[in-house]
């Protein structure tokens, strides 16, 4: 039994239909989550200021509010003296207003009385009580009007626009809307994604490990590579190459999960169960990209989920990853940029490319060079230490050492 890819595809072209297909089954949603939980996810629609900020014309100093124009000329020789009316403490205010030569002691963040237009610092003022009515203000340095006092609106105007739809919500954000009374905010809906690993040879990180068996790698990078751009996820489990397991734990992980992502057993023989299964209960879309690694992906659609087969190459696996899922996962999410971020780069030496294939060689990238990095697509050391990757297009052959090249960024 060999090989045999169905429905082969071009990089550009898988690129697309991959992209239809999950713009066809996964419209953009929203959902009101609390503004506590918010950190990091993207708003979905323009968010307008329910009120003034502040809502009233307000201290920025303890001190006396008074009229500036009483204040004139006033200096620690010539102090004005004022009368001390009332006073304010932050959260209540005074119904009295001030007249000339009047003033009332307030503190910080506390409502500006009537009549007032600037606060003397308490630092430049004396008091006296000489058991009169009131106590004497003496003013020792004059103040202009409007001095320390915050307006109404001048940080947010009600109705202006308070935050814009696809921002990300970052912890000072949090702040602009719980400032403005805000419990809830509206953002894009993450989809959910299950990550399955299939193939007899993996152990579980918690179990022993006998000979000819190795440790489950992909449901842990993909997993985190989904959460990373924008999705929940969630690891359900190892299934060996088997199809009624793989079929079983595919139906069940459909209930709560929008999207599959399985890795292993996409290739030849006996681990050719994944389109086996989605031919059974769904339809193959794509099975067959023409690039290096990779070329085994496999695209399907059982009802109106995606579900997809990675190589099993750990490598392979999240590269696919990147290149062709990512894109559409981040948009699903409302996330900025369809791409990874991309730097243009001098090549330190010859890279060799299959002909034929798409090529993504991994490149660790320092100060405008691009090392590339040799392995097999197994070996996770080489993502590790890779920064991102080359593409190489199908006809090339040959990369010489000081070609410039673009590298698309994984962070
Ligand atoms: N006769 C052929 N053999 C292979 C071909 C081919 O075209 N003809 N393609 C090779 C390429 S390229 C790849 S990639 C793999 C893809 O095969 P599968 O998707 O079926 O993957 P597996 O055989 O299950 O695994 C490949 C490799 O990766 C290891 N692996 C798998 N899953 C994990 C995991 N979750 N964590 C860590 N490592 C994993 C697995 O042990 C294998 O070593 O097929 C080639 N063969
Ligand atoms: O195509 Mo495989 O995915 O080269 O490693």
């Amino acid at each position: 039994m060999g090989t045999e890819f169905l429905k082969i595809k071009e990089a550009d072209e898988a690129k697309k239909i991959i992209k239809n297909l999950f713009d066809e089954l996964y419209p953009q949603k929203s959902i009101n989550i609390p503004i506590e939980d918010s950190h990091d996810q993207v708003i979905f629609k323009d968010i307008a200021a329910l009120m003034d900020l502040p809502p009233f014309n307000r201290s920025l100093m303890d001190g006396y509010a008074v009229k500036a124009e009483d204040t004139f000329g006033a200096t620690d020789e010539a102090p004005k003296i004022l009368k001390c009316i009332d006073s304010i403490e932050a959260g209540s205010f005074s119904e009295k207003t001030i007249e000339n030569g009047e003033c009332i002691e307030i503190s910080t963040g506390a409502p500006i009385p009537n009549g007032s237009d600037a606060i003397a610092m308490v630092e430049f003022t004396d008091r006296e009580n000489e058991n009169e009515e009131y106590d004497k203000i003496y003013i020792l340095k004059s103040v202009a009007p409007n001095q320390d006092v915050a307006l109404q609106g001048s940080d947010i105007k009600k109705d202006m626009l308070l935050l814009k739809e696809k921002t990300i919500i970052s912890p000072d954000k949090i702040g602009v809307l719980a400032g403005q009374g805000i419990k809830e905010v509206e953002v894009f809906k993450k989809p959910k994604i299950g990550v399955i690993s299939t193939g007899n040879e993996l152990v579980m990180e918690n179990e022993s490990i006998e000979y000819g068996k190795i440790y489950d790698v992909n449901s842990y990078s993909i997993k985190n590579a989904a959460i990373s751009n924008g999705a929940e996820a969630v690891s359900k489990g190892i299934v060996k190459d088997n199809y009624h397991e793989l079929k079983t734990n595919i139906e069940n992980s459909l209930k709560d999960s929008d999207i599959i992502v399985c890795s292993g057993g996409t290739s030849a023989g006996v681990g050719d169960v994944l389109r086996n299964v989605l031919e059974d209960i769904g339809e193959v879309i794509l099975h067959g990209i023409s690039v290096k690694p990779g070329k085994p992906t496999i695209i399907g659609k059982v009802g109106k989920k995606v579900v997809i087969g990675l190589p099993g190459n750990p490598v392979s696996a999240l590269i696919i990853f990147y290149v062709f899922i990512i894109p559409n996962i981040r948009k699903i999410a409302g996330k900025p940029g369809e791409s990874n971020s991309k730097v243009n780069v001098t090549l330190s030496k010859r890279i060799h490319s299959p002909k034929g294939r798409m090529h993504y060689s991994l490149v660790h990238v320092k100060e405008n060079l691009a090392y590339p990095i040799i392995k097999d697509s197994g070996a996770i050391t080489s993502l590790a230490h890779a920064d991102g990757y080359i593409k190489i297009p199908k006809n090339i052959e040959l990369l010489d050492e000081g070609e410039k090249v673009t590298v698309t960024l994984f962070k």
